[in-house]
């Protein structure tokens, strides 16, 4: 089966800097993988590279078989992102901030209607499409953040820190919500935290520490082989980090 992300021996410098160092790891369809990293291990670098906010110079990047750098349309449309930092315009309504984004993918005025009623509804919002953004809770944001990202029908979706700046219930709910599309829509999911308690033992995880992937596999088999008792403790065991960084 080919995969939804293929990265291989991708490295980025910052002028002397290595900010990732021959990186490599697979998203698998339809799984949710956790990309597992304190701040400034090297997680928004790879995104921007992923993205083609910057140009990969160094290594591989794959989207469903489609080279990011060689093949940059068949590898983008089948991508969905949610960036760290809110994106929504406040001013304009949900059902506006949707139509937009989809006019960015070239898609018509009707459908887009169709599309964002679709996506307002999975968002469980359809009551708000007319509300403006800046009415909506952070949770609720995210969600429409995240339907807006699907508006094109990707098959892989990448967040950089969702849960960041939510509170608990909201933070558990919108991980409910991405882990219900990989169960029911078959989505690929490439999740980024630096919160072990985001983790599932059977998720998929890439330890990611100062640009290097320093362990990769099931959370609950990189915790067998690290001999440590739970993932928070393997993360430190493996990365020689204190566990408190990554305990919310
Ligand atoms: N534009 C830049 N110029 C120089 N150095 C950078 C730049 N962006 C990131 N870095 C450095 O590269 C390394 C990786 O940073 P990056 O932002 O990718 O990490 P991160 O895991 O996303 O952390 P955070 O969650 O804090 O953003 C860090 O040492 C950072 O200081």
């Amino acid at each position: 089966m080919t995969d939804a992300l293929a990265i291989r021996h991708l490295s980025h410098a910052y002028g002397a800097r290595k900010a990732l160092d021959d990186v490599s790891f697979t998203v698998a369809p339809g799984s949710f993988t956790v990309l597992l990293g304190l701040n400034g291990a090297g997680k928004s670098t790879l995104f921007s590279l992923v993205t083609r906010l910057y140009a990969a110079r160094q290594g591989q990047i794959e989207i469903f078989g489609a080279d990011v750098m060689r093949s940059p349309g068949a590898a983008l449309r089948r991508l969905g992102v949610v960036f760290q930092a809110r994106t929504l315009d406040l001013e304009l309504s949900l059902m506006q901030n949707l139509v937009y984004h989809a006019a960015l993918h070239g898609i018509g005025p009707f459908e887009a209607r169709r599309l964002g009623q679709e996506a307002l509804t999975r968002a469980g919002l359809a009551e708000r499409a007319n509300d403006k953004a800046r009415a909506l809770s952070g949770g609720q944001m995210r969600r429409i953040e995240i339907a807006r990202a699907l508006l094109h029908k990707p098959r892989l979706l990448l967040l950089d820190e969702p849960t960041v700046g939510l509170d608990i219930k909201a933070r558990a709910d919108i991980l409910a919500h991405v882990r219900g599309l990989v169960r029911d829509e078959g989505l690929g999911v490439l999740w980024t935290t630096h919160l072990i308690d985001e983790i599932d033992p059977e998720d998929q995880v890439v330890i990611l520490h100062k640009g290097k992937a320093l362990a990769t596999g099931r959370a609950r088999e990189i915790v067998a082989q690290s001999g440590a008792a739970e993932i928070g403790a393997a993360f430190a065991k493996i990365t020689g980090a204190d566990v408190e960084r990554i305990s919310a």
